[in-house]
């Protein structure tokens, strides 16, 4: 059987107008806020609600590893759980793990979270390569060859970003500027054929992106000239930007953009997140139409 790459797939979610990804980030405040206990079975409940409101409205759902762990293997089950729904409902998944190793050790964290079967499978998760883009190898067979993918952190959306990701190289490149560099090489190399590459980066919305040496001027349509680079955009709702702001913020970025906000949908309770979902997922279909 032939394995569709995450590239493809997502480009079915662009091609369907669907570029929001719906975060699942129980935090203890927005759990008592649902009028669920501060435990696994309340985040195993908020996870499972935001998967149910987001099938066939947004692109994927972006489960947060962290509001999980902190129940221990009570908190893993859960996930479980969340993640089995997701699957079911035919939604994709990003992990949010923000993974990032030596080769050797970061290969198991590729098993862990990528490998066909593997109690934690998702489609694609979070990494940091910090040490070197290299050290991501362990993932590339699942990237290549088992419809995974990955999105490296670049220019994240917190205000501590510039200090590191801004900084230059010895070849004069930001650290940011570079992790985009080598996403595309990768991408070019293994899917040249394909409209959206399988390996992306993690740009965040709320950063002046040309001070990190990101060009973004140009149309989306341009940069869909193959194969386009999948673009991870947190930073939208309660980080302060806005989603309606999206095509101006990203440019030729926004062909291949998930937008991602998690406590803006997820706050204000459980009865009205059906309604939050879809006009984010308006919203963003708007801004990236225009
Ligand atoms: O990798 C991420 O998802 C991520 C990268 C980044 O630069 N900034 C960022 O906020 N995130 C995640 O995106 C989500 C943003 O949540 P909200 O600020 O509540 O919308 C959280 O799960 C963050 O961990």
């Amino acid at each position: 059987m032939t394995v569709r790459s995450f590239g493809a797939r997502l480009a079915e979610e662009f091609s369907a107008g669907r570029h929001l990804c719906a975060g699942i980030d129980p935090h203890a405040p927005l759990l008592a806020e649902w009028g669920l206990a501060d435990d696994a079975a309340g985040a195993e409940r908020m996870g499972r609600e935001v998967v149910a409101a987001s099938a066939g409205i947004a692109a994927c759902v972006k489960p947060q590893i962290s509001f999980f762990e902190r129940f221990g293997s009570a908190g893993f089950l859960a996930l479980e759980r969340v993640l089995a729904d997701a699957r079911a409902a035919g939604l994709l998944v990003v992990g949010d793990v923000k993974r990032g190793d030596i080769g050797s050790t970061f290969a198991a964290y590729a098993d862990a979270w990528l490998a066909p079967g593997s109690p934690l499978e998702v489609d694609a998760m979070t990494v940091a390569a910090y040490m070197g883009f290299g050290t991501l190898s362990g993932a590339f067979p699942y990237v290549r060859d088992h419809g995974k993918g990955l999105f490296v952190l670049a220019a994240t959306s917190n205000p501590e970003a510039r200090e590191v990701q801004a900084a230059r190289r010895a070849d004069g490149s930001t650290l940011a500027a570079a992790m985009v560099a080598d996403a595309e090489a990768f991408n070019a190399a293994a899917f040249g054929d394909e409209a959206v590459g399988s390996v992306g980066v993690v740009l965040g919305a709320t950063l002046d992106l040309a001070t990190f040496g990101i060009e973004t001027a140009g149309e989306p349509a341009a940069e869909l000239v193959a194969p386009a680079l999948p673009v991870l955009a947190p930073g939208f709702g309660a980080q302060g930007a806005r989603i309606e702001d999206a095509g101006t913020i990203f440019g030729r970025l926004g062909g291949a953009l998930l937008a991602n906000e998690s406590r803006s949908i997820l706050s204000g309770g459980s009865a009205g997140l059906a309604e939050r979902v879809r006009t984010r997922a308006e919203a963003i279909s708007a801004a990236l139409a225009d």
